[in-house]
């Protein structure tokens, strides 16, 4: 196969994301070659992103890399896609995942209390912590995860909530703070929260054969749950909503999902999934 053109985005996330890609492509013995876009997203830092446009800002103009032939394949934080990709891409591959908690995250020797001030602006997070820790104060935050940590080293909020995929994958010196990750249960991630995946475009066989190779398989099951939930609802991070699919041993699956702080749970086997995704979605969906 010829190299490919990866595109992604510049942040230190995305292109650690990247270059895991890329390792696995090189490995299976194709060349490759990295194409950093700057997306609308990265540009505006500083409205809240539900005001920007939300999940697909990070994503279009990469899509249209793909679309117009300058890149071959795109990597992207699985749960930043919009619920539909621009016609003729799919995501063919996933090839790895990281922890699917948020944290939230306090310099070491802080404590939170009533009335501590949390940043985040996503209207899942603040919905979901709230419920588990009702008297903390939510204010909005922008920037990437490491400008979010000089934010709370300088003293701007009392903490913030990170993803634990990208507090890992940048495998940044968290010496002066402290984690404290918050269980699925408690608070339910974005669907595909921590998951890397890979698009291509459809017609493009061969790549997308490739890309299935690469992909780690549970990883690919759980991505395919929680975007068929996902896809089905037809929402964005504009509004609270979290889905979390659990793959036990025995073959069974614990779907999780919450939409405008409405929760619901099935637990069934995987061959079983269609269905109970389908009644997980009448549950909660609201079709007024
Ligand atoms: N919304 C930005 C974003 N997109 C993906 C990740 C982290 C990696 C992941 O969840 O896959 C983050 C940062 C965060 O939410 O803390």
């Amino acid at each position: 196969m010829k190299k490919l053109i990866v595109a992604t985005r510049g942040s230190r996330l995305a292109l650690a994301q990247t270059h895991i890609v890329c390792r696995l492509l090189e490995e299976a013995g194709v060349e490759t070659e990295i194409r950093t876009i700057t997306t609308a997203g990265d540009r505006d830092r500083i409205h809240a992103l539900v005001k920007i446009g939300g999940r697909g800002i990070f994503v279009r103009e990469i899509e249209r890399e793909l679309l117009s032939g300058e890149a071959d394949i795109a990597v992207h934080s699985a749960k930043d896609l919009p619920y539909q990709l621009a016609s003729g891409l799919v995501i063919a591959g996933t090839p790895s995942q990281a922890d699917p908690r948020d944290a939230l995250v306090l310099l070491k020797e802080r404590k939170l209390e009533a009335g501590s001030v949390v940043g985040t602006g996503s209207p899942r997070r603040i919905r979901e912590i709230s419920r588990v820790l009702p008297e903390l104060v939510f204010r909005d935050i922008r920037g990437n995860v490491t400008t979010r940590l000089h934010k709370l080293e300088r003293g701007e909020y009392d903490a913030i909530v990170l993803a634990m995929a990208g507090i890992q994958r940048l495998a940044l010196d968290m010496e002066q703070f402290q984690i404290r990750p918050l269980s699925t249960e408690q608070v339910i991630p974005a669907g595909c929260q921590g998951i890397i995946g890979v698009e291509c475009r459809q017609k493009d066989r061969e790549l997308v054969r490739l890309l299935q190779q690469i992909s780690d398989p549970e990883t690919w099951r759980r991505f395919q749950w929680e975007r068929q939930l996902f896809t089905s609802m037809k929402v964005d991070c504009s509004r609270p909503v979290g889905i979390h699919c659990r793959l036990l041993k025995s073959g069974r699956m614990e779907l999780l999902a919450m939409v405008d702080g409405k929760r619901a749970r099935r637990l069934g086997m995987e061959k079983e999934g269609k269905a109970l995704c389908a009644s997980l979605k009448e549950e909660l969906y609201d079709r007024k």
